[in-house]
C-alpha cells in the first residue's frame, strides 16, 4: 500500500482512456513505498475495449515524461504450460506479440524520435536482472511452489481461445495467454524504461475436446483474489529492492 497517496480518476485526466472492464477501478495512484516514489495504474487498457493501440499505451509515454525508470506489469493469464496450476505466478521472460504478426503494433506510424528509435530491439524486452530479482524474492517469501517463469502470448480478445488456438499457442512455445501487457512493454522499451512483468495463472486453458471446462471472466476475477495479497507482497518487495533512486510504476 502506498503512503501519502494522491489519487486521480482517469475520467478527470484530459485525453486519458477510460477503463471499461469489470474489476478495473480506473484510477492513477501516486505515492511512496518505503520512501520510493511510485505511480500505480488501477486498471489498464486493452485492444478489445475498442481503443486504438496507441491510446492503450499512452500511459507509458506519460510515465516516461514523469521520470519513471522501471515499469512493473501484472496480468491475469490462462495457463498453456501443462505443468502450471491455477494460482501460479509466472515471471515473464519473453512474449509473443500475436497482433503484431498482423501489423498491429503500437509503434506503427511516424516514429517520435523524442521517445526512441524507429526499430527498437525486443530480445531484451524483459530485464534479466529484474527477472532474477523477482525470482529470488519469490523464493525468499516462500512462493517457490507456485513461482514459475515463462513466455506470455498476447491475443486481441475479447473472446477466449478455441481448443485449436490453444494447441497452436502451446506448440509455438507460449506458457500463458492473455489480452494485455505486451503493447505496453513494447512502448516502455521503445522509450528506454526497464520492464519486469508477472502473470497470475487464473485458469488452465482448455486443450481437450472432452473437457467440460469453459473459460470465463468470473473465474479469472475469483482466482485473482486468491493470490492478490501474495502478488502485492512480491511486487512491493521488488520495488523496495530495485537499485536506482528514481520512480517506479506498478
Ligand atoms: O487485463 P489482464 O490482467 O490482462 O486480464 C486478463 O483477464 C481478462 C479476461 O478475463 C482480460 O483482460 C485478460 O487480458
Ligand atoms: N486470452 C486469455 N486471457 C486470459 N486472461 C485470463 N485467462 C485467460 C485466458 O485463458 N485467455
Amino acid at each position: 500500500m502506498l503512503k501519502d497517496q494522491v489519487v486521480f480518476n482517469y475520467k478527470d485526466i484530459p485525453n486519458f482512456p477510460q477503463s471499461t472492464v469489470h474489476g478495473h477501478a480506473g484510477r492513477l495512484v501516486f505515492g511512496t513505498l518505503k520512501g520510493r516514489p511510485c505511480v500505480c495504474m488501477q486498471g489498464r487498457f486493452h485492444l478489445y475495449e475498442g481503443y486504438p493501440i496507441q491510446k492503450i499505451t499512452l500511459p507509458m509515454r506519460i510515465f516516461k515524461m514523469l521520470g519513471v525508470e522501471t515499469v512493473i506489469l501484472t496480468n491475469a493469464a490462462g495457463g498453456l504450460n501443462q505443468d502450471f496450476k491455477v494460482g501460479d505466478i509466472m515471471v515473464i521472460k519473453d512474449h509473443i506479440n500475436m497482433p503484431g504478426f498482423a501489423g498491429n503494433n503500437p509503434l506503427v506510424g511516424p516514429n517520435d524520435e523524442r521517445f526512441g528509435v524507429r526499430f527498437p530491439c525486443m530480445s531484451d524486452a524483459y530485464d534479466r536482472e529484474l527477472q532474477q530479482l523477482a525470482v529470488d524474492i519469490g523464493q525468499e517469501l516462500g512462493y517457490g511452489d507456485f513461482l514459475k517463469e515463462g513466455v506470455y502470448c498476447v491475443l486481441g480478445g475479447p473472446s477466449f481461445e478455441t481448443i485449436a488456438e490453444c494447441r497452436i499457442l502451446h506448440k509455438l512455445g507460449a506458457d500463458a495467454v492473455g489480452m494485455s501487457t505486451v503493447h505496453e512493454v513494447i512502448v516502455a522499451r521503445h522509450c528506454g524504461m526497464r520492464v519486469v512483468a508477472l502473470s497470475l495463472i487464473t485458469n488452465l486453458v482448455v486443450m481437450d475436446y472432452d473437457s467440460q471446462e469453459k473459460a470465463n471472466h468470473e473465474d479469472v476475477l475469483q482466482a485473482s483474489k486468491l493470490r492478490a495479497g501474495q502478488l502485492e507482497r512480491l511486487v512491493s518487495t521488488v520495488v523496495t529492492r530495485i537499485d536506482h533512486p528514481n520512480s517506479n510504476l506498478i
